[in-house]
């Protein structure tokens, strides 16, 4: 049986709940999808780097809490992330990029996944940062490396929303895209509509593992900017970078606004669209808006998200699902290391895939 050694970089709530994913259900997922994963590398700001080519036992950094884990001092252990030498060097098949987004200019994991397709090596990320700000450049490097960067989880968590538009609309023409694409800034919004504090909802968004690092990024709109982005960009053709997609977040609405919005029949929501203009030029925004109660997207409630594209032949087709979540974003790692093994399970390049002895596996 095939099997995919895996580097993860950044070890907070995504990567974690991958490495739970593969020390729970490894095995029944290799029944199922006839390979196995194996981690050989973690590296994380705050707990340093681990490394271990036969693979690193997860069940007792899994045991152990977030705010707790170092790896100093353990066998192949540093203080120090060490992620460029990890990166390049650590025979690893796919790097799972999930550090913190800068919405600034993507930084430093533009630079992590830059290293690792440099390497020959598979790139998975749920990081909006280097997909919006430097994907097309990223995408032409893995090419030349034989390789593949698949980023599902930058939009929606683990909803197929970009691989539903790629594989599953082709041959539609897709005029536009709209929807809800923030799980905090909706899930504030909704608590807000509940009766709580803006602030205690935003620290329940954090809690629960929605938020951004900085959850600045969620509540003023930085956040669906990227993800308009990779959307106008992958679905409409588009090459458009932060100045040209209008941001407003919902920091300027008041609790007031709110129960204004719900006594007329309406709905605060986040909005984020990108449109196809008639001279083929794109048209982007984020901005809250007050949707009356019967809008397909006032319904969406909490840390559900959806997205609409626009087609000629069907009219509006709606992807809904949750839109953020550790678990639900570390299974979006997941379906991108099944798209990476059916698009090279073949290839020569995936020979660097390790052939496990079947009798290990019975
Ligand atoms: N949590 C979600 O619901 C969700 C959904 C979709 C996408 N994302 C994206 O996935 C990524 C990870 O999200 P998360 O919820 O795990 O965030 P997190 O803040 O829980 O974890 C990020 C981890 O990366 C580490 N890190 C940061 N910079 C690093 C660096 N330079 N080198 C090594 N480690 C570094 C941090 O120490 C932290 O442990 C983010 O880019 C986020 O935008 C998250
Ligand atoms: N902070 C983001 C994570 C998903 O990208 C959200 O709340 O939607």
């Amino acid at each position: 049986m095939r099997r995919y050694d895996l580097a993860l970089i950044g070890f907070g709530g995504v990567n974690r709940a991958l490495a739970e994913l593969i020390a729970e259900r490894g095995d029944e997922l290799a029944d199922e999808l006839g390979f196995a994963l194996r981690v050989v590398a973690i590296t994380d700001l705050r707990a340093g780097s681990l490394v271990d080519v036969e693979g690193i036992d997860l069940a007792p950094l899994l045991a152990t809490g977030p705010g707790e884990l170092a790896f100093a001092g353990m066998e192949g252990g540093n203080a120090d992330p060490r992620n460029e030498w990890v990166i390049r060097e650590v025979p690893a098949d796919i790097v799972a990029e999930a550090t913190f987004t800068n919405p600034a200019d993507g930084e430093p994991a533009v630079s992590h996944v830059r290293w690792a397709l440099e390497a020959g090596k598979h790139v998975c990320t749920t990081n909006k940062g280097p997909v919006a700000l430097r994907g097309r450049e990223l995408k032409e490097l893995a090419v030349r490396h034989g390789v593949s960067i698949e980023f599902e989880g930058a939009v929606l968590s683990g909803t197929p929303v970009l691989r539903t538009a790629e594989r599953l609309l082709s041959g539609l023409r897709i005029t536009g895209v709209e929807g809800i694409m923030n799980g905090t800034s909706n899930f504030i919004l909704g608590r807000v509509e509940d009766g709580a504090d803006f602030e205690a909802a935003v620290k329940e968004a954090q809690d629960l593992g929605y938020a951004e690092a900085d959850p600045t990024a969620d509540v003023e709109g930085h956040d669906v900017q990227l993800k308009v982005m990779i959307l106008a960009n992958e679905v409409l053709g588009a090459d458009l970078r932060p100045e040209d997609v209008f941001r407003e977040g919902i920091s300027g609405i008041t609790a007031e606004d709110i129960k204004d919005a719900v006594d007329k029949g309406l709905r605060w929501k986040l909005v984020g669209s990108a449109t196809r203009r008639s001279d083929g030029g794109v048209d982007a925004r984020v901005a809250p808006m007050a949707l009356p109660a019967d809008h397909p997207l006032a319904g969406i409630a909490g840390p559900l998200n959806a997205v609409a594209f626009r087609t000629d032949l069907l009219g509006t087709v709606t992807v809904s699902g949750p839109g953020a979540g550790r678990i639900e974003t570390a299974y979006a790692l997941l379906s991108d290391i099944i798209a990476i093994h059916q698009r090279h399970a073949n290839d020569a390049a995936a020979s660097s895939g390790h052939v496990v002895e079947e009798a290990l596996h019975g």
